[in-house]
């Protein structure tokens, strides 16, 4: 007997004033080129049939069920109509879509936990207008590790943001908050806990039998033993021990500004860092276009480009697919191991 088909990944079409819709068109209509598997898009019909005419692609847009998705994707774009229709204003913030844009996440995960669909690939949200709204979640990762504990109870589900590129992997321990709160917010604790579920999902999905872990520091020159700030002294060097008395091969806390240098890189497999912009500038300046956004520590698979919105882009048809299309084949690799 044969083995089953894969299941389609589930896309979420994101804001609909930025340059997921038009990521999608793009992606489906040079699908073969870019060995892309099969996947739909929760999103909306009218709004994407008026961007693919925008952008000049003349392509068939298909309402399907999440479960007839996979047949249909050969011939045509399948879509999974969520919500009502939209209306196109490509670089326009619409506080009216904000629920939309919720509820095509929502709907992804449901479709996973259904069986419906084997992972999921999320376009970029505008953070602020959701915020504007009332959402209350700092971004997708902290909205998925929710929904994981209300589809997926008792499993573990502590969502951890890695940004992965052919030549940097990176994980943030702070994601969404403050510079002035980032010292208070780190502890011990969650310093080893982000990097025992980076180690674990390193190992387990991604293949690495032993993962090297580099720990950033959090001042300038990892504290200079405390004299330049405390924070690397007496809470990342202890979390660094806790690390390798856990049996991961975890160093540091390391300086920064030398870490992300090609030879300094060789030292490691993945780089934690203390706070957003000390390891997401690095990794987008190395590998913008094709860096994956994953979110380590779920009981499901999610990857997203590693960018943003770029309303600028919008309906110009001139986006970079790269890293979408990066997104989807990997979330298909971490779905399906045993079929790739
Ligand atoms: N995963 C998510 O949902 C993310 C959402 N955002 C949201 O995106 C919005 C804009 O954020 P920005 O910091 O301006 O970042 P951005 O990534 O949207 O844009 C930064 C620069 O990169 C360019 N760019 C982005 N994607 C591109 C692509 N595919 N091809 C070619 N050029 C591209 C833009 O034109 C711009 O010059 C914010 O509302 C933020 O909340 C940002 C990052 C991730
Ligand atoms: N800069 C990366 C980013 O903001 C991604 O956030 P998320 O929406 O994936 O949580």
């Amino acid at each position: 007997m044969g083995r089953p088909p894969k299941k389609p990944i589930a896309v979420s079409m994101g804001e609909p004033a930025g340059i997921g819709p038009d990521l999608v068109l793009l992606a489906w209509a040079n699908r073969k080129a870019l060995h892309l598997p099969p996947f739909y898009v929760r999103g909306d019909k009218a709004l994407l049939a008026s961007r693919a005419h925008a952008i000049g692609l003349n392509i068939r847009l298909e309402d399907v069920s999440p479960d007839q998705a996979g047949a249909h994707f050969s011939k045509s774009l399948p879509i999974v109509q969520t919500g009502p229709a939209l209306v196109d204003r490509p670089g326009v913030e619409q506080a009216e879509t904000a629920s939309s844009v919720i509820a095509f996440i929502e709907g992804c995960v449901e479709d996973i936990r259904g069986g419906l669909a084997s992972g999921l690939v999320t376009n970029p949200i505008n953070k602020a207008a959701l915020y504007r709204t009332g959402f209350s979640y700092p971004g997708h990762t902290e909205f998925l590790g929710a929904l994981a504990g209300k589809h997926w109870p008792g499993a573990p589900a502590k969502p951890v943001m890695m940004i992965a590129g052919p030549d940097l992997m990176v994980v943030p321990v702070t994601i969404h908050i403050p510079i002035k709160d980032v010292p208070a917010a780190l502890t011990e604790d969650l310093i080893v806990e982000t990097g025992e579920i980076t180690a674990h999902d390193l190992q387990t999905r991604f293949g690495f039998s032993n993962p090297r872990l580099a720990i950033c520091g959090l001042n300038p020159h990892a504290g200079e033993d405390g004299t330049i700030g405390t924070e690397d002294r007496d809470v990342i060097a202890p979390a660094v021990a806790r690390l390798k008395a856990a049996g991961i091969a975890a160093t540091g806390p390391h300086s920064a500004d030398t870490l992300f240098h090609p030879p300094a890189r060789k030292a490691y497999d993945c780089v934690l860092g203390m706070y957003h912009d000390q390891v997401l500038i690095p990794a987008k300046t190395i590998g913008f276009d094709e860096g994956v956004n994953v979110t380590l520590g779920l009981p499901f698979v999610r990857t997203s480009p590693d960018h943003g919105t770029a309303y600028g882009l919008a309906g110009s048809g001139t986006a970079r697919i790269d890293s979408f299309s990066a997104a989807v084949r990997l979330a298909d690799v971490l779905a399906n191991p045993d079929q790739v």
